[in-house]
C-alpha cells in the first residue's frame, strides 16, 4: 500500500483577543492508500481546520502536510490548486451544489474544468449517478432533489475527478438519522469499490466504527481511539 496523506507534527494557532487558541499542538497522521478513516472531535477543538489543512485550503504555522508522497509546502499555489483539483475530494455538511445546473452537470463540471472531453465526462458521471442510486434523477435541477440525493450527487461530484483522497466534513449531517445511514453506507461502498483513501469527520459514533479506524482529536493531538 501507499501513502497517500501524511501530516506531520501540525501546529495550528489561532490570535484572539487576548488569549491564544492552540487548536493543533502537533498533530501527525498518515492515511494509506483505500483506507478510511474516521476523524471525531469535540464541536469546535479543530477538525475543520485540520481538514482544511489536508486539503491545502489553508497553510499550517509549523509541520509538514504530504500528498502521494509529495512535501506540499515545496510547491506553487498554481501547484496547489492542480494538486487539490486532480487528487482530493471535498464533501461538506452543506451540499454546495449549482442550483441552475442538474445532477449531471455538476459531476460532470469539475471534470470538465479538469481537462475531460465532454462524452467522457457525462459517461463517468452517469455511473457515478447509477452507483448512488440516481440515474433517474440526471437531469433534474438540485432544488427538485431531496435532502439525501442532494447529498449523495455532492458525494459523486467529489468522486468525479477520481481522486486519491476524499476529505469529508460531517458529510451526512444535515440528514435525519435513517437517511444518513443508507447514504453513509452508499459513500462508504462507492469509496471502498474505487479504493480512495478518506478521511471523514463525524460526531456520530456508531458511523465511526463503520470506518476502518477511528483519530481523536484531543487537546491539539491526534491519538488513536
Ligand atoms: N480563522 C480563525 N480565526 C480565529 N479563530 C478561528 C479561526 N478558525 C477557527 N477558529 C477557532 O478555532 C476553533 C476550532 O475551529 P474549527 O472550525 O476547526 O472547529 P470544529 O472542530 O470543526 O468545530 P465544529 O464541529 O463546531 O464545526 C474554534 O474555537 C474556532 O472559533
Amino acid at each position: 500500500m501507499s501513502e497517500i496523506l501524511n501530516l506531520a507534527h501540525l501546529v495550528r494557532t489561532f490570535h484572539g483577543e487576548g488569549e491564544d487558541l492552540h487548536i493543533l499542538r502537533g498533530a501527525d497522521l498518515t492515511l494509506q492508500g483505500g483506507e478510511i478513516v474516521a476523524l471525531v472531535a469535540p464541536s469546535g477543538s479543530g477538525k475543520s481546520t485540520l481538514l482544511h489543512l489536508a486539503g491545502l485550503l489553508e497553510s499550517p504555522d509549523s509541520g509538514t502536510i504530504r500528498i502521494g508522497g509529495i512535501d506540499t509546502a515545496r510547491l506553487s499555489d498554481s501547484e496547489k490548486t492542480r494538486l487539490r483539483r486532480d487528487e482530493i475530494g471535498f464533501v461538506y455538511q452543506a451540499h454546495h451544489l449549482l442550483a441552475e445546473f442538474t445532477a449531471l452537470e455538476n459531476i460532470a463540471i469539475p471534470q470538465l474544468i479538469a481537462g475531460v472531453a465532454n462524452k467522457a465526462a457525462e459517461a463517468r458521471s452517469l455511473k457515478l449517478l447509477e452507483a448512488f442510486g440516481l440515474a433517474n434523477r440526471a437531469n433534474h435541477l438540485p432544488g427538485k432533489l431531496s435532502g439525501g440525493e442532494r447529498q449523495r450527487v455532492a458525494i459523486a461530484r467529489a468522486m468525479a475527478n477520481a481522486p486519491k483522497l476524499l476529505l469529508a466534513d460531517e458529510p451526512t449531517g444535515n440528514l435525519d438519522v435513517a437517511t444518513a445511514d443508507i447514504v453513509f453506507g452508499e459513500l462508504l461502498r462507492v469509496v471502498r469499490s474505487e479504493n480512495v483513501a478518506a478521511l471523514i469527520a463525524t460526531h456520530n459514533p456508531d458511523l465511526a466504527a463503520r470506518m476502518d479506524r477511528v483519530v481523536v482529536l484531543r487537546e491539539g493531538l491526534l491519538v488513536a481511539s
